[in-house]
């Protein structure tokens, strides 16, 4: 468990502009990539603003998000998480304790990935978390308006890998390999306000690195989330709008040989009295693909610090976990 401690005031997770890297000027592009480089070795978070992602989009995600979650709980239970082999679907409160020891986290979510139906071999195969989506009948239009999203967020996870791939030295379609079919999940979160009488440590989220590559946030006005930066003190990360908050995950802790940080963070509820919501989606490439030490990083005959994983493996393991100590 992670006892709870006040965060400081935000003053180190930059906003980094990604206009320059949607030029055809190469130096431009690769100027983004290097502050990307610069805080993917202190805080591992940055936002992003100038992402191409129409403000309307990001309106109407929080307005699912709002739109589902005030719907009655039976008509939540109808996609209930707990009734699919693969936890796609309505997350009840407490059904995740991201730190081990801590009150399983105070949030309710909803959950899709990749909509995998019972012909695709990786179900066939029964390769854990690999499954079809429970998609709700209400609010109207659900799936559609969340695929729409989850375009964008696609285009940006893509973009991000490039930029990736350009702060370490790589070519920018290093992982172009592994993103034909990138894995993904995507939450819808509601935050409730603190209670009063709240158990010791309750956190919205627990304190928690992510476990892929790239997590895209997006967050509403409200606040909450919290990030452990390289020297360890909690700092936060306040919603500025028009710009998501991106961070990075345990794969690139791997992938950088330990160089670029996957930083703890968590979410404290609020005590405004007002809910808050988010989505975050969480872009990785494919299931099998292998994730190893960049070839840039490693001196001649020098052995990585982290062994080469796969993605799909690592996450579907954590799942596993993070589920398990909830029941
Ligand atoms: O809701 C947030 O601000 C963060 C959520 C988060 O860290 C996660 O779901 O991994
Ligand atoms: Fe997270």
């Amino acid at each position: 468990m992670i006892v709870y401690t006040p965060a400081k005031p935000a003053d180190s997770i930059p906003v980094i502009d990604l206009a320059p890297s949607f030029s055809e000027d190469a130096a431009a592009r690769k100027a983004v990539a290097w502050e990307i480089h610069k805080t993917a070795r202190d805080t591992g978070f940055f936002y992003i603003k100038n992402h191409g992602v129409a403000q309307s989009l990001m309106d109407q995600q929080l307005e699912l998000a709002r739109e589902f979650f005030s719907l009655p709980l039976e008509e939540k239970l109808k996609t209930d998480a707990r009734n699919s082999a693969c936890t796609r679907g309505y997350e009840t409160p407490g059904l995740q304790t991201l730190d081990d020891g801590s009150p399983p986290d105070l949030k309710e979510g909803f959950l899709i990935g990749c909509d995998l139906d019972e012909t695709h071999p990786y179900v066939q195969q029964g390769i854990p978390n690999c499954g079809p989506n429970q998609w709700p009948d209400r609010p109207a239009d659900f799936k559609q308006r969340y695929e729409a999203y989850v375009d964008e967020m696609f285009r940006v996870g893509r973009h991000l890998m490039a930029l990736l791939a350009l702060s370490l030295d790589l070519p920018e379609d290093f992982f172009d390999e592994g993103l034909e079919e990138p894995l993904f999940n995507s939450r819808l979160l509601r935050y409730g306000p603190q209670p009063e009488d709240a158990a010791f440590n309750q956190m919205g989220a627990g304190a928690h690195t992510d476990w892929g590559m790239i997590t895209i946030l997006l967050q509403d006005d409200i606040g909450g989330l919290e990030v452990e930066n390289a020297a360890g003190e909690w700092i936060a990360a306040p919603p500025i709008p028009g710009t998501f908050v991106i961070n990075l995950g345990e794969m690139v802790r791997v992938l950088s040989n330990g160089l670029y940080h996957a930083n703890m963070h968590r979410v404290l509820n609020n005590h405004s009295g007002r809910d808050r919501f988010s989505v975050p989606t969480f872009f990785d490439p494919s299931y099998f693909y292998e994730v190893r030490c960049a070839p840039t990083l490693l001196e001649d005959g020098a052995e990585p610090k982290y062994p080469a994983t796969t993605v799909g493996g690592h996450i579907a393991d954590m799942y596993r976990k993070t589920y398990g100590l909830a029941a």
